[in-house]
């Protein structure tokens, strides 16, 4: 049996005559956080639920926690934690009542005892009474969190768990993904969020149901070799599309006051700069959002058309 916890080669599906997933090869390892990415509708929740045994894919195989992704369902459901993208949890139900449902389902034999200590890891004993719907969005998705961790799986999968949270409310969130990933536990976890992404030990980014890239996130801005620039100042728009009509120029992003200009070849885009008389320039490191942004931006290019 291979060591990976998950381990699918050449998944596909269509829904209707949509390429949703194309071609999907993916691994994670144990006490792995492996991060996936992709604009909305490139294909992501399709593939959670491809790899955790909800959907059956048109052609692949694989394994998910040593299961059959195609034969062997019951087994992954059992096993996984799955939070999906809407929080569905009932808000009319407390907070403990919400948990014991969960527990019931999972027939687990202690549930008493098994929802007091989630209740404790949370910090809610105080609050178990508490209707969830009046909970705010980041202690809903602790909650969530927590309700999916309930039978102890060893593999986590998470669609957007984060979505419309606080800052906050986020990186607590996150601190206790690195606890849990710390203890053995692997992540799969779908965000639109580049600090988010910035935290996993890997990364996948998908794009019209392809899977674009993989890595850890230094390799992944090392692979584009693209070099960046950064200028200051107002009314940069303007600029912006200026510095795009060159063909020495990659990509330009406004990000508020600054733009980030890329491109392949420094001794180019810096003669660019020096024909437009641009001279308030600094070189910066490429970031992650300039090489996701720059992916997207060739997605659209090579196959925006086809779905
Ligand atoms: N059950 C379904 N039947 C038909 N089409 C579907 C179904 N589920 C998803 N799709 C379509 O498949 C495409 C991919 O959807 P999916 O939800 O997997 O994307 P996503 O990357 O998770 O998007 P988001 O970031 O918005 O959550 C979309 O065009 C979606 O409308």
């Amino acid at each position: 049996m291979s060591d990976w916890v998950i381990d699918v080669q050449g998944l596909h599906k269509h829904f209707g005559d949509k390429h949703v997933v194309n071609d999907l090869s993916l691994q994670v390892g144990r006490g792995e956080i492996y991060g996936f990415l992709g604009p909305n509708g490139s294909g992501k929740t399709t593939s959670i639920r491809l790899m955790c045994g909800l959907l059956t894919p048109d052609a692949g195989s694989g394994r998910c926690l040593g299961f059959d992704i195609r034969s062997q369902a019951a087994g992954i459901k059992r096993n996984v934690g799955y939070m999906t993208q809407k929080f569905s949890y009932w808000d009319d139900l407390s907070i403990r009542e919400n948990l014991d449902f969960v527990a019931r389902m999972y027939q687990m034999p202690n549930r008493i005892e098994v929802v007091d200590r989630a209740l404790e890891s949370l910090g809610l004993q105080s609050r178990a009474k508490q209707l969830t719907g009046s909970l705010s969005g980041g202690w809903k998705q602790r909650l969530a969190l927590a309700a999916c961790m309930l039978h102890q799986p060893k593999l986590l999968l998470l669609d957007e768990p984060t979505a419309g949270v606080d800052p906050t409310a986020r990186r607590d969130f996150w601190e206790e993904l690195h606890r849990l990933a710390a203890q053995g536990i692997s992540v799969l976890v779908s965000t639109h969020y580049m600090d988010e992404a910035e935290r996993c030990h890997q990364l996948a980014y998908i794009a019209y149901g392809r899977l674009l890239t993989k890595g850890r996130a230094s390799e992944i801005i090392a692979e584009q070799n693209l070099q960046t620039w950064q200028i200051a100042g107002q009314g940069l728009t303007g600029l912006s599309d200026q510095l795009r009509a060159q063909a020495a120029i990659a990509q330009t992003v406004v990000f508020g006051e600054m733009l980030h200009v890329s491109g392949h070849d420094a001794a180019r885009v810096e003669a660019c700069f020096a024909a437009l008389g641009i001279n308030h320039v600094t070189p910066i490191a490429t970031s992650l959002e300039d090489v996701f942004i720059y992916l997207m931006q060739r997605a659209q290019d090579n196959f925006g058309g086809e779905r």
